[in-house]
C-alpha cells in the first residue's frame, strides 16, 4: 500500500475509535500547505541539473510545524505527505509543543559532491524561506542528511531573515545544536526497547536484535543495546548484510563502516542476502532505513517477537493484520522514532533561551518523554482495547482534534 494511503488509513481507523465528527476528521486530514519547487544549480563540471523538492506542512495545531528533510532518489509527493502527517501524530504523541511537516530532495546525496550539496540545500533554502521559521516551521535531519545541511539551511535563511538559529534543528554543536541530538533518535530507540521489554518481563540484555539501517538512528541504536548487554546478531545497510549468531562487535562494526562507507566487507561477520535480513532469526526486530519494507510478501517470515519502528512507517497495514495474527508485538514510529523530535525541542527551547544544557540533562529528559509517552500510549490501549500503533494513533490524533477544537478551526 502506497505510504500516504495506509498513514490515511491508520488515521481513519483511530479517528472512528474516537468518534469524530467527518468535518473534523476532514480538517485534520488535509495539510495545511504543500511545497513543491525546482532548484537548478551548477554541477562541479559547470553542467546545469535540477531537482525538485518538497516541503509538506500538514498542521499547526499545536505549536509550529515541525520535521526532517530528506535527500533520497525515492523522495515523492505522496511519502513527503504522510511524512509530514506522520510527524503531526508523533509530535502529538511525545506531547511537545508542535504540529508536524517533511521535506524532501528527490536527489542520491551518494552522487553529489559536497559543493553540489551546499549549493542544492541553499538553493532549496533559498525558495521556501519565507514559508519556514522558528515559530512557523523548524527542519531538522533525515535520511540523507545531518549537522552540515542543517548549517548551510540556518546560513541561507539567516541571510534572508537575520541571525536565527532556531530556524533548524539537528545542528552542529558550534552553531547552536543540542548535545545528544546526534544520538537522541537512536537512544530512544532503547529507552522504548526497554519500556516495552519491561511489560514483557525481559530487559535488552539476553535478547537477540536485528537492525535494518546503519546510519544515525541504525547505528546509534546498535551501539546503545549493545552497551545494555543486548546480542546485535545482523546488520544491513545500503551496501550489504551482515550476520553473526554470536553478536556482532558494535565498536568495531562502527570503525568498519566509517572508514568503508557502509557495512560490506566487515570481518567479524558473514555476508548474507540483504533481502533475508527482515526475516533472520532474532528476538527483536528493528527496521531503521527505509518506510513500507515489511509488507504481504514477508510478513509470514518474520521471525521476531518484537518490532520497534525505528524508521518511518516501515509496516505496511497488510502486514500488520497478519503479524498481530502470529502475535507479534509492533511498537510504532510515532512513539518508538520520536526521541529525535523530542531533542530536536530540546535543542529550540535551548536556541530561544540563549542557554546549553549538559548532556545528562538532555538524555535524562528524553528518557522522561520517552517513559511517559509509553505510558500514555499504554493507557490509550486499554481505554480503547487496541493494539499500541492504534494506543499511539488514538493518543496523538485526540489531542490534536482538542487544539484544533479549542482554536475554533473545526467547521
Ligand atoms: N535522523 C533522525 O533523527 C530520524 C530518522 N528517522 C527515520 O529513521 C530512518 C533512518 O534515518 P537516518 O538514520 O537518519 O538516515 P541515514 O541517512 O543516516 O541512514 C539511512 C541508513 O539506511 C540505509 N539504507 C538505505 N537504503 C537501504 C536499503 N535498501 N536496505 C538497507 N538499508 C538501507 C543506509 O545505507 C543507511 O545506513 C528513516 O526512516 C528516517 O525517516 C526517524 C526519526 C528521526
Ligand atoms: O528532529 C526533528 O525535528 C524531526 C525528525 C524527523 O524527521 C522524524 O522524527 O521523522
Amino acid at each position: 500500500m502506497n505510504a500516504l494511503a495506509a498513514t490515511n488509513r491508520n488515521f481513519k481507523l483511530a479517528s472512528r475509535l474516537l468518534g469524530l465528527d467527518s468535518k473534523l476528521e476532514k480538517s485534520l486530514l488535509i495539510p495545511f500547505r504543500e511545497i513543491k519547487v525546482e532548484c537548478t544549480i551548477p554541477k562541479d563540471d559547470g553542467s546545469l541539473v535540477s531537482y525538485v523538492g518538497f516541503r509538506v506542512q500538514h498542521d499547526n495545531a499545536r505549536g509550529p510545524m515541525k520535521g526532517g528533510i530528506r535527500y533520497h532518489p525515492e523522495v515523492e509527493p505522496d511519502e513527503v505527505n504522510a511524512l509530514a502527517q506522520l510527524m503531526t501524530w508523533k509530535t502529538a504523541v511525545a506531547n511537545i509543543p508542535y504540529g508536524g511537516a517533511k521535506g524532501g530532495i528527490g536527489c542520491n546525496p551518494a552522487e553529489l559532491s559536497i559543493s553540489e550539496l551546499e549549493r542544492l540545500t541553499r538553493v532549496f533554502t533559498q525558495k521556501i524561506h519565507d514559508l519556514i521559521g522558528t515559530h512557523v516551521d523548524v527542519p531538522a535531519p533525515d535520511m540523507g542528511t545531518g549537522p552540515q545541511t542543517m548549517a548551510w539551511i540556518l546560513d541561507e535563511y539567516s541571510k534572508f531573515h537575520g541571525y536565527s538559529p532556531a530556524v533548524v534543528t539537528g545542528k552542529p554543536i558550534d552553531l547552536g545544536g543540542s548535545l545528544g541530538r546526534d544520538a537522541a533518535t537512536g537512544r530512544g530507540v532503547l529507552f522504548a526497547t526497554e519500556a516495552l521489554l519491561n511489560e514483557y518481563g525481559k530487559s535488552v540484555s539476553g535478547q537477540s536484535f536485528v537492525i535494518q539501517g546503519f546510519g544515525n538512528v541504525g547505528s546509534w541504536a546498535a551501539q546503545l543495546i549493545s552497551e545494555k548487554g543486548g546480542k546485535v546478531v545482523a546488520v544491513s545497510d545500503v551496501t550489504g548484510a551482515i550476520k553473526n549468531s554470536n553478536g556482532i562487535d558494535i565498536p568495531s562494526l562502527l570503525k568498519h563502516s566509517s572508514e568503508h562507507k557502509g557495512v560490506k566487507g566487515f570481518r567479524g561477520a558473514d555476508p548474507i542476502d540483504p533481502k533475508s535480513i527482515l526475516v533472520e532469526d532474532c528476538d527483536v526486530l528493528i527496521p531503521a532505513a527505509l518506510g513500507g519494507v515489511i509488507n504481504k510478501e514477508n510478513a509470514n517470515e518474520i521471525k521476531a517477537k518484537f518490532i520497534i519502528e525505528a524508521a518511518n512507517h516501515p509496516t505496511d497495514p497488510d502486514a500488520d493484520e497478519i503479524l498481530k495474527k502470529k502475535g507479534v508485538v509492533i511498537l510504532p514510529d510515532i512513539y518508538a522514532n520520536s526521541g529525535g523530535v523530542t531533542v530536536s525541542y530540546f535543542e529550540w527551547v535551548q536556541n530561544i533561551q540563549g542557554f546549553m544544557w549538559d548532556e545528562e540533562k538532555v538524555n535524562n529528559e528524553l528518557k522522561n518523554y520517552m517513559t511517559r509517552g509509553f505510558k500514555d500510549v499504554k493507557d490509550m490501549c486499554k481505554t480503547h482495547e487496541c493494539d499500541l500503533r492504534m494506543g499511539a494513533f488514538t493518543l496523538a490524533v485526540n489531542r490534536v482534534a482538542r487544539a484544533t477544537v479549542l482554536r475554533g478551526w473545526e467547521a
